[in-house]
């Protein structure tokens, strides 16, 4: 179908969460036609569970609505799904280059709130049309003239003619419709010109490889163009181009201000990253699109089958995720304590617990993870240069020179009240404040400079926590600094215990150690003989604790001389061992390693 540009109307949803951002697009797709309500949940929005349980988008989609607007005419409205965390802000900022509006809902009954303003600004800055929309108007607390002159003053929108919906009962859903329809933009693009496609997403298919959703600036695509990826500088043939309507819908080509997918014969999704600029190898375009960024791991840990014998199967199972994730890295390590297993980075801490997650859920592998680790760089006395982000393999003390570690500018947009508490965390998270900007009367941003090891240990639930999830948080890398740092070793029973080592700031050190071996002591069961369980900095010991002796006879409760009995008790201990780890000759239940790696251990 060839359509005329100014029949296109490219547009996002971004709302505060919970506000009604996916209700509302449940509602757009119901009211076009499009899609039998009982089917949008498998279908469209065919999120994974996981996605759908915490109520985050993590994969980006479109999805394409025929709409036959009041004037008569049909249009065709590409609705592009955002996901909604920080971790991912770079592929909404992406997703939100393919549009030229954006509908901004707003829960009457809560008004602007953090991430209402946050992921304004982000729709600002890619020049998007904003359309404000009041929704859940259908509920008693609702306050339209309230929200409205909020919206006003402190997103600065015009609130005239402002569509008043409810998404969950379907009320003025055609004003949403129609708002969009004339007043985004339609898209200009010169169709004659080399192919200029924006990649806004992509996953793998286990049928035709890699699928890219796709915004076309200029030229077009179809099946046989030879294209060019501008950043990963690889090749590939296109094998099918299409939409997402009900089902994938295959096309001819898609042309200059269209939205679409392609295939192309893709293995992995790290050759046609999410930001890339496609052309055509014979007819490359001059300059690849702005804002195309190499997305980095921050953030480490290791990951060890928890069953020992599982090791391939957990190799498989990431080879398999990380052909649809293309910032997940993996190589393999081993641990004293733990064996074979592999360490891993991710975008940040969320990305590192869906991993977690989908390993046990859609692999079903019992693991354990170690603690998230940060990259440091150290530099030892001889004048070597390294990059650790295994703390195990931090060289002795005497060795080093000096260390640094990664520091992020955090902005923390909240509502005045709570600058005082978070002020407080941040310090205590060994934060510098920056600045602090008055947005209006109730809002402020504030800036500090953090380090990442501080906000990847538990900063943004503390975060959360301490300001009824009001406050928004956004970091950026900004770069190395010198510090203070130590290796903290753990050990049972005299042994050290790989897996529980950390790098930690010196001043935290203490208060962190007591932590860890007061968990432990409460997981280790007691044993024949006392294990001390001690935190140590270098030779010093910091922190300890003892699991006192205790003679654990099995047979002592059959008085009598019931030998099957016996051997069936026996059989019980055996089964009961399989869940431990043998450290020395202290056997430690794999729950004492969940126990102490779970990050939420301290503050
Ligand atoms: N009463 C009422 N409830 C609504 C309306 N729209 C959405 N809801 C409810 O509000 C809750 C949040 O809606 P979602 O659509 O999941 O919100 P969201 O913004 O997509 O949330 P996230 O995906 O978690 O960001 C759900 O329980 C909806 O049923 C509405 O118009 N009226």
């Amino acid at each position: 179908m060839k359509v005329s540009q100014d029949k296109i109307r490219n547009f996002s949803i971004i709302a505060h969460i919970d506000h009604g951002k996916s209700t509302l697009a449940d509602r757009l797709i119901e009211k076009t036609g499009m899609l039998e309500k009982r089917e949008l949940k498998e279908q469209v929005l065919d999120s994974m569970d996981l996605e759908r349980e915490r109520g985050i988008t993590i994969k980006l989609k479109a999805v394409r609505l025929i709409y036959k607007a009041e004037d008569g005419e049909e249009y065709i409205l590409n609705l592009i799904d955002t996901p909604g965390h920080v971790d991912f802000n770079y592929e909404v900022s992406r997703s939100l280059a393919a549009c030229e509006g954006a509908v901004l809902v707003v829960d009457s009954t809560q008004g602007v709130e953090a991430q209402t303003l946050a992921n304004l600004y982000l729709a600002l800055e890619q020049d998007l049309e904003i359309l404000p929309v009041l929704n859940k108007i259908d509920l008693p607390s609702s306050d339209v003239e309230y929200v409205k002159s909020e919206i006003e003053n402190t997103c600065g929108l015009d609130t005239e003619g402002i569509p008043l919906v409810s998404a969950k009962s379907g009320l003025n859903i055609e004003d949403v419709l129609e708002d969009i329809v004339y007043n985004v933009p339609h898209p200009v693009g010169d169709v004659s010109k080399p192919l200029k496609a924006l990649i806004f997403d992509s996953y793998y298919d286990s049928y035709k490889g890699v699928i890219c959703f796709i915004r076309v600036f200029e030229g077009k695509v179809k099946t046989g163009t030879n294209i060019y990826m501008m950043n990963t500088k690889k090749e590939f043939e296109v094998t099918e181009v299409g939409y997402v309507q009900n089902e994938r819908i295959q096309s001819k080509e898609i042309t200059a201000g269209d939205v679409g997918y392609i295939c192309a014969s893709i293995k992995n999704v790290r050759d046609a990253r999410v930001g890339d600029t496609i052309t055509e190898v014979e007819n490359k375009t001059e300059h690849a699109l702005p804002g195309y960024k190499k997305v980095t791991p921050m953030v480490y840990c290791g990951i060890y089958p928890a069953e020992g014998e599982e090791f391939t199967q957990v190799r498989e199972a990431l080879e398999k995720l990380q052909v649809n994730d293309a910032s997940l890295v993996f190589e393999p390590e081993t641990s004293q304590a733990l064996g074979y297993g592999f360490r891993c980075g991710f975008l940040g801490l969320l990305h590192m617990e869906i991993i977690q997650e989908r390993l046990d859920r859609e692999f079903d592998l019992n693991i354990i993870a170690t603690a998230p680790s940060v990259i440091y760089e150290v530099m030892k006395n001889d004048g070597t240069f390294l990059e650790i982000q295994n703390p195990s393999n931090l060289p002795p003390a005497t060795e080093i020179d000096y260390m640094k570690e990664p520091m992020v500018a955090c902005e923390i947009m909240t509502p005045k009240t709570y600058v005082g508490p978070i002020m407080e965390i941040c310090q205590n998270k060994r934060g510098v404040f920056e600045n602090m900007e008055y947005l209006d009367e109730k809002r402020v941003t504030i800036h500090y400079l953090m380090p990442l090891n501080e906000v990847i240990y538990d900063f943004f639930d503390t975060l959360k926590s301490k300001t009824q999830g009001y406050a928004s948080l956004d970091y950026d890398l900004k770069g190395y600094q010198e510090s203070d740092l130590v290796k903290m070793d753990i050990l049972i029973n005299g042994e050290l215990v790989d897996a529980f080592s950390l790098i930690v700031h010196r001043e935290k050190a203490a208060q962190r150690a007591r932590t860890i071996v007061e968990k432990l002591k409460k997981e280790i069961p007691r044993q024949q003989f006392a294990i001390p369980i001690q935190a140590a900095i270098g030779s010093k010991i910091i922190a300890r604790e003892t699991v006192s002796a205790l003679r654990k006879d099995v047979l002592a409760k059959c008085y009598g001389g019931d030998i099957s009995r016996k051997k069936k008790l026996l059989e019980k201990q055996k089964e009961g061992k399989k869940r431990m780890r043998q450290i020395g000759n202290v056997e430690v239940p794999q729950n004492a390693f969940l126990a102490v790696l779970k990050y939420d251990d301290d503050e």
